[in-house]
């Protein structure tokens, strides 16, 4: 049994292939009735939320007030295995061809929309779901929608704020600190004997409430402290991601890639010292170039025209900086956003390199499954355009007991790395989540 238990809603998974929410028939693909209209601004989209759905039925895309919100479930698919990419695109593609929609909007994000969490792992027990809201908004250049499927109104709900969850408390993940510590000692030994160049190690930790967590409340604080930062919700993996696998929008692929890390101290002067010395750190240079170079891999095949910039620009958030380099192409083959995220899954930003073998370093040290954590999370359309995350900085709420959330966080290690320094850039990474649980 995996530590947390992720049902689908629909009853057990099937190995592989389509389960649809409100279908008798388990692989009928429903007729889906869309409307999209243009909206007077609606405000923050996060605290747009209805209150009362449970933390899988509420869905998040936003950066500093634009993206998209979501609730309900008008149809949902869980796939798993090798295949779970290849199976929800499959059901997305049918579900497309089927629906009656009606845009007055047309633009990405507009129309159809699915929500998508995918696990890192092809033999994870949480597989992938891909979930058709109710009700959509949308915020992008200053236009705002609202979407509705298969519902008569287009009333939005009246909203009750989400309430802080109280009483938590913090339990260890697989490993405690110190014996991750050791985890990260062991990486370094077989990187020093030539088994890989890279790994990124991951560890995880509990957090316990008294009631149920409220998604909604973990969005409104990351939103707000982490502007830069995706506030993200889909089947109750909830975080705030700095990290953007792909982004297809009309042709224009774009991803930002992040490796090298440094912690922040609080004060500005410190931090910009601090921020030149990442910039010309020989250790994280070299571990942002190998996550470059996988993305750059990934998308050749896709892009036309790509821009990869030779050096990397300091991210400034307020609990870390990172490298960062945002890497541009030209869609040549059609391919939608979820192929796109699909073939950059996994990118040594949270693997390694080489790619297999720091999977199989990872199974052996981590003695965890990730989950959802550190797979692809995000939305697509019915152009399949759309934006996938990284899902980092976040935690998935135990859809069987809503008063837990499993928090995650980890670090790339390679020849230079220290496992002290290691321990305290994981700290550092859980912050906006443990803040936002506080
Ligand atoms: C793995 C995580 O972050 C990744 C690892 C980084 C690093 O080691 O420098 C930086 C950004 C992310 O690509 C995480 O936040 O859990």
């Amino acid at each position: 049994m995996p530590a947390f238990s992720h049902p689908s809603p629909l009853g057990p998974k099937r190995a592989l292939g389509w389960s649809i929410v409100n279908e008798a028939r388990p692989a009928a693909t429903p007729r889906l009735r869309v409307r999209t209209y243009e909206l007077t601004d609606p405000g923050d989209l996060v605290g747009l939320i209805p209150a009362g759905r449970p933390a899988e039925d509420v869905m998040s895309w936003v950066r500093r007030e634009e993206g998209l919100v979501g609730w309900g479930r008008a149809a949902a698919v869980s796939t798993s295995g090798d295949a779970r990419f290849a199976d929800a695109e499959e059901w997305w593609d049918a579900l497309v061809a089927a629906a009656d929609v009606v845009d007055e909007v047309e633009r990405p994000g507009t129309g159809l929309v699915g929500f998508g969490s995918f696990s890192f792992r092809n033999s994870s027990d949480e597989g992938a779901a891909l979930v058709v809201p109710e009700m959509i908004v949308g915020r992008r250049d200053g236009h705002a929608w609202l979407t509705t499927i298969n519902r008569t109104t287009d009333q939005l709900p009246e909203v009750k704020p989400a309430e802080a969850p109280t009483g938590v408390e913090r339990t260890d993940g697989a490993l405690s600190p110190a014996q991750w510590r050791g985890a990260v000692g062991d990486a370094i030994e077989y990187i020093r004997a030539g088994r890989i160049d890279k790994v990124v190690l991951a560890r995880d930790e509990i957090h316990t409430a008294d009631a149920d967590i409220d998604p909604r409340w973990l969005l409104a604080r990351l939103s707000t402290a982490y502007r830069d930062t995706w506030a993200f919700a889909v089947d109750g993996l909830v975080g705030g991601t700095p990290e953007l696998l792909v982004r297809s929008d009309k042709g224009l692929v774009t991803s930002r890639v992040l490796a090298g890390t440094i912690r922040r101290t609080g004060s500005d002067d410190h931090d910009l010292a601090l921020a030149a010395s990442l910039a010309r750190s020989s250790k994280d240079l070299v571990e942002h170039e190998f996550a470059v170079r996988s993305v750059e891999a990934a998308l050749r095949p896709h892009c036309s025209s790509m821009n990869v910039p030779d050096a990397p620009f300091v991210l400034h958030l307020p609990n870390v900086m990172h490298l960062a380099t945002d890497v541009s192409g030209a869609l040549t083959d059609g391919a939608s956003s979820l192929t796109l995220a699909a073939s950059l899954h996994p990118s040594a930003a949270v693997c390694g390199t080489p790619t297999r073998e720091a999977a199989l370093v990872i199974d052996e040290l981590e003695h965890m499954d990730r989950g959802r954590y550190a797979g692809p999370v995000g939305w697509i359309d019915a152009r399949g355009d759309g934006e996938w995350g990284i899902a980092l900085r976040s935690g998935q709420i135990d859809i069987e007991n809503p008063c837990r959330i499993r928090l995650f966080a980890g670090c790339g290690i390679v020849e230079g790395s220290d496992p002290v320094s290691e321990v305290a850039e994981s700290v550092a990474k859980l912050a906006p989540m443990r803040e936002a649980l506080r």
